[in-house]
């Protein structure tokens, strides 16, 4: 399917971008350009994967024409860049505007002019009833998707979205943050024991990426279904593989936390079809003539849940150490 095309990722040096690259670097896509800000990065990923398919484009998803530039020629894209930390997007709402909205609108528009066959979004649980900046950013996003799918001539450009919940052990988030506490001896901060999460491998998510450059339709939004834990059992199940015994300090919510996320409204739900790992929900097609829907409206909704790291399957913490040894990060530190 991908024989002498060509695959743009957006923040290909960060750990989603990283892990869709390492995936299509073996597939017959023949070319991959990596389009990001940051020149050592590049470098540095240059000279771990010394491959001649790989292309490096500087640039920032901000500023249309960089983006332009570098998708001369690209028939798939995955956008990746974003500003993710809830925390410092609560303090710095407008650098969360820029890059998540204006710069994901960038990535669409040049992929529309460039006539991209299917330009791949990256959306997450925390845009779904959000409550922080990074949510409400992503939510922005995936609402600028939609509108634009309608624009768009779905037999050239298809634009769609993927939303997760969280990858367990990426950059910056609580696993790595949890093995360097209990190997340093200090205590384990909890925000607070009974937060659930979603729990979801690096590896599986690709695997709906793929499915969306395969499977996509104008303004879908495909999520994956995962398991979820408490952060108590999380730090639990760390504790026992590393064989720790560090204390527990509740250091209570951060910026912009949710007690748990949801990966499916409930008014997504009504609609949503059920693929088994996943779920997608198609655009609303409906146009602003709304008295001619008033018959047909949506009745269902008051029956049916969102779908939770609250409500779905919740791993014990035996469950959870499986789970987690199938992490290299983590075998790496159980055996050392
Ligand atoms: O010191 C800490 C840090 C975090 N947590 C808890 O651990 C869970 C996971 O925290 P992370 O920081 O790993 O993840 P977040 O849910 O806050 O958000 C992360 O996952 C998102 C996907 O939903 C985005 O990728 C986002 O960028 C990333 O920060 C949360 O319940 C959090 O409260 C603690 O108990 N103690």
């Amino acid at each position: 399917m991908f024989k002498d095309k060509v695959l743009l990722i957006t923040g290909g040096t960060g750990s989603f971008g990283n892990a869709v690259l390492s995936h299509f670097l073996n597939s017959d896509f023949a070319e991959i350009r990596v389009f990001s800000r940051d020149e050592k990065k590049q470098e540095d990923m240059r000279l771990a994967f010394r491959n001649d398919k790989l292309k490096f484009h500087i640039g920032d998803v901000r500023d249309y024409d960089s983006v332009h530039d570098a998708l001369r020629g690209v028939n798939y894209v995955f956008h990746a860049a974003a500003l993710k930390q809830v925390p410092s997007c609560e303090f710095y709402p407008m650098e969360a505007i820029k890059t998540n909205v204006i710069g994901a609108e960038n990535v669409m528009r040049a992929s529309i002019d460039h006539g991209v066959q299917r330009c791949v979004v990256l959306s997450t649980d925390k845009a779904v009833y959000p409550i922080n900046a990074m949510g409400l950013s992503k939510a922005m996003m995936e609402k600028v998707m939609v509108a634009k799918s309608r624009l768009c001539d779905p037999q050239r450009t298809v634009l769609c979205a993927t939303r997760y919940g969280n990858v367990m052990a990426s950059r910056g988030s609580v696993i790595p943050l949890f093995i360097s506490q209990l190997r340093e001896g200090r205590p384990l901060t909890l925000t607070d024991p009974s937060m659930t999460r979603f729990l979801m491998s690096l590896t599986e998510s690709v695997e709906l990426v793929l499915y969306a450059f395969e499977h996509a339709r104008p303004g879908d939004i495909f999520v994956q279904k995962a398991p979820a834990s408490t952060v108590g059992d999380l730090a639990e199940a760390l504790r026992q593989l590393l064989e720790r015994n560090n204390p527990v300090k509740v250091i209570g919510t951060r910026h912009g936390e949710k007690l748990y996320e949801s990966l499916v409204s409930r008014e997504e739900m009504a609609r949503a079809e059920d693929l088994g790992g996943y779920y997608r929900i198609p655009a609303d097609s409906r146009d602003l003539n709304y008295d001619k829907y008033f018959v047909e409206g949506e009745t269902q909704i008051s029956k049916i849940d969102d779908y939770t790291s609250h409500n779905t399957h919740r791993l014990d913490v035996a469950q959870i150490k499986e789970l987690l040894m199938t992490l290299p990060e983590v075998r790496e530190v159980v055996r050392a």
